[in-house]
């Protein structure tokens, strides 16, 4: 079990506790982002982290007869690849082919797989009810959600039961309601959704 202010420094520690102007992946603006990348470049971190999040799961009575972890390239491969080690299971991830997320490499899930969804941060829940739609497409049940953020202080909603690490509620502008002091500074996009090369 982590304190939130154990999480925090964690994540102060690796400089992934950004200020500046974001464009997130939902579209919306912010001036807080957290770069979960740069916690997990560091694998005993991840493993700290992950560690922590794999207890909550287990103690919230959701690790039980889940098969298979799923999350969401890119934010979510190495979470949920470290998440499927602590848990014990296979991880797979599906990625954006044309904006849609799509299972490549061998991947696939047996028909009633039970599935827990792993992301890095939620903020909208739009990637992660994305992924989790996916999921069941291609034949898993998903039973559970997890996540090392959720930054919408628990206003994303997800389908099945969701246990993040830590919660947070950070502001989010939509494009048309962005603060006259936040539109001077120059907004970065640091996610792939939508990026072009
Ligand atoms: O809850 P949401 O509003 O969907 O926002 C959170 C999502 O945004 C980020 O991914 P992003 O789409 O930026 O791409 P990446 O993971 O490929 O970097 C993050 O990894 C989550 O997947
Ligand atoms: O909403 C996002 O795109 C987002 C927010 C955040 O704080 N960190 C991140 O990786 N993505
Ligand atoms: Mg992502």
């Amino acid at each position: 079990m982590l304190t939130d202010e154990a999480v925090l420094t964690e994540f102060r520690d690796a400089g992934a506790l950004l200020e500046g102007h974001f464009v997130l992946s939902s579209g919306n603006h912010s001036t807080a982002y957290l770069q979960c990348a740069r916690v997990l470049m560091d694998a005993k971190r991840a493993e700290r982290l992950c560690a922590a999040l794999a207890g909550k799961i287990r103690a919230a009575g959701l690790a039980d007869g889940i098969d298979l972890v799923v999350s969401p390239a890119m934010g979510g491969v190495v979470v949920g690849y470290e998440m499927g080690r602590q848990l014990g299971l296979p991880a797979i991830f599906f990625e954006r082919v044309d904006g849609v997320f799509a299972l490549r490499r061998g991947f696939r899930i047996e028909p009633g797989q039970r599935c827990i969804m792993v992301e890095d941060v939620v903020t909208t829940g739009l990637s992660s009810r994305e992924c989790i739609e996916a999921a069941e497409a291609a034949g898993g049940t998903v039973v559970a959600a997890a996540s090392l953020v959720d930054r919408s202080g628990g206003r994303a909603k997800l389908p099945v039961p969701f246990v993040p690490l830590i919660r947070l509620d950070i502001p989010i502008f939509p494009p048309d309601q962005i603060p006259a002091s936040v539109k001077g500074i120059p907004a970065v996009k640091p996610g792939s959704r939508g990026l072009k090369v």
